[in-house]
């Protein structure tokens, strides 16, 4: 299952607001933004706005530059994203522009919403049934897998963003402040109230664009439990980063290991074989940088490229039963152990025996597999 990267965007108020409670939509931004927003659309695989956005805005989310489009056609890519929309009920209007411009377009409802929508919509609209509930791990997941989406970029509204960023599921946020005030209670916020992920999301860059500022954010709380999300995935590329940086060895693994606390503070990194100790692994050393009485390790999250070690020769503590002493009860790993040095190793399996979560990213298999080629066998022999 392969779920796109998200980017959420939108333009709000100096108050706050998405738009104002009349019937014309609000323009945040301005002509440069727009011009930035269109280039965003053009680097996306495809664009999904809510169904209210669709009934409010009327909108065609289409790519408006032609050259951006010919390096798209000229990329082998489809002259226009894919536009996509949710909706529950089905109340959707068939004569709205979405349907009539650009390329291709899907609507993920429920199977009532389906019921009511059967016949009316124009016959290239795929209708995507998806049970008595919406759910956006589902969306995702059909759109990465059935239409092959690596990158989506959601144009809101406010519900649909306050969803994407309260399951933890936006890889980022692209979020524009328009000098302006709306100071309409009735408008539509960008957020709503509700259970957010916990700390500081990390500020990746601002820009003014004409008279507004972009500001791009990334989530840091690691997820809970089994489930993983998006801070998930960017704490394990910096695990992979990290571990392109072990001294290289014929005899050992080269892996990276963050430990995460649980409102996304970054507790301690390292990697195999750091400050000269030719056999320390990751996370021992990770681990070693911290005060075994932080309270903060019981809610704490160990990313490691490659799955704790479950057994070795050259420390008396294996780096699973490491974890475990530590308090830490969750785990997020891109590899299980082969067996180059030690057969079966199954650390995964010792942590779960004790109750931790491991979560598996099978998508970063081969980024922690790649300081560690010299090790494995060639492809297409086991
Ligand atoms: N300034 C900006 O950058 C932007 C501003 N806007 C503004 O935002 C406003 C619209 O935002 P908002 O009203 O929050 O609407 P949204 O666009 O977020 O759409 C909400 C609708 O989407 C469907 N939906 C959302 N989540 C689910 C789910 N989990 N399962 C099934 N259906 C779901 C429902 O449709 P249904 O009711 O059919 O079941 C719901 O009513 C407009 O005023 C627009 O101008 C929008 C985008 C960008
Ligand atoms: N108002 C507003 C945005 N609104 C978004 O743009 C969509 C309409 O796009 P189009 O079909 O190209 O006219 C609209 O439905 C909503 O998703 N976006 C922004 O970046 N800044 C803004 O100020």
């Amino acid at each position: 299952m392969a779920h796109p990267y998200v980017l959420l965007s939108a333009a709000v108020s100096l108050d706050g607001f998405l738009d104002d409670a009349g019937p014309e939509r609000l323009l945040l931004s301005g002509p440069e933004d727009f011009d930035r927003v269109d280039e965003v659309r053009a680097g996306s695989d495809a664009i999904l706005v809510g169904a209210g956005t669709l009934r409010t805005d009327n909108p065609r989310l289409l790519v408006g530059s032609a050259e951006r489009r010919a390096a798209r056609t000229a990329a082998g890519l489809p002259e226009y994203p894919l536009k996509a929309t949710v909706s529950a009920s089905g109340d959707l209007d068939p004569g709205a522009r979405f349907w009539h411009t650009g390329g291709a377009k899907i609507v993920y409802t429920t199977d009532r919403g389906a019921q009511r929508l059967h016949g009316l919509l124009p016959a290239d609209v795929e209708v995507a049934a998806l049970g008595p509930e919406v759910e956006w791990r589902a969306v995702l997941a059909h759109l990465g897998d059935a239409k092959g989406v690596r990158r989506l970029m959601v144009e809101g509204g406010g519900r649909v963003h306050t969803q994407l960023l309260q399951q933890g599921l936006a890889d980022e946020l692209q979020l524009v402040v328009a000098p302006l005030f709306v100071g309409d209670t009735d408008a539509p916020r960008m957020f709503g109230p509700g259970a957010y992920p916990p700390g500081r999301m990390r500020l990746v860059e601002t820009r003014p664009v004409g008279d507004v500022v972009l500001m791009r954010y990334v989530p840091t709380a690691p997820g809970t439990g089994r489930q993983a999300c998006a801070a998930d995935r960017r704490w394990m590329e910096t695990a992979c980063e990290l571990a392109v940086q072990c001294p290289p060895s014929r005899t050992a693994f080269s892996v990276g290991a963050v430990i995460v606390a649980a409102d996304g503070t970054e507790l301690a990194r390292a990697h195999s074989r750091e400050g000269g100790d030719p056999v320390v692994h990751a996370e021992e050393a990770a681990l070693a940088k911290l005060d075994p009485a932080d309270p903060r390790l019981a809610t704490a999250t160990v990313y490691s490229s490659l799955e704790p070690c479950a057994r070795r020769a050259s420390r008396p503590a294996p780096c699973a039963r490491l974890i475990l002493d530590a308090g830490v009860r969750r785990v997020v790993t891109a590899w299980r152990e082969p067996d180059t040095f030690v057969t079966a190793a199954d650390g995964s399996g010792v942590l779960a025996a004790e109750g931790a979560d491991v979560v598996v990213l099978p998508e970063y298999e081969q980024r922690a597999k790649a300081p560690n080629t010299h090790l494995l066998p060639p492809p297409g022999h086991s």
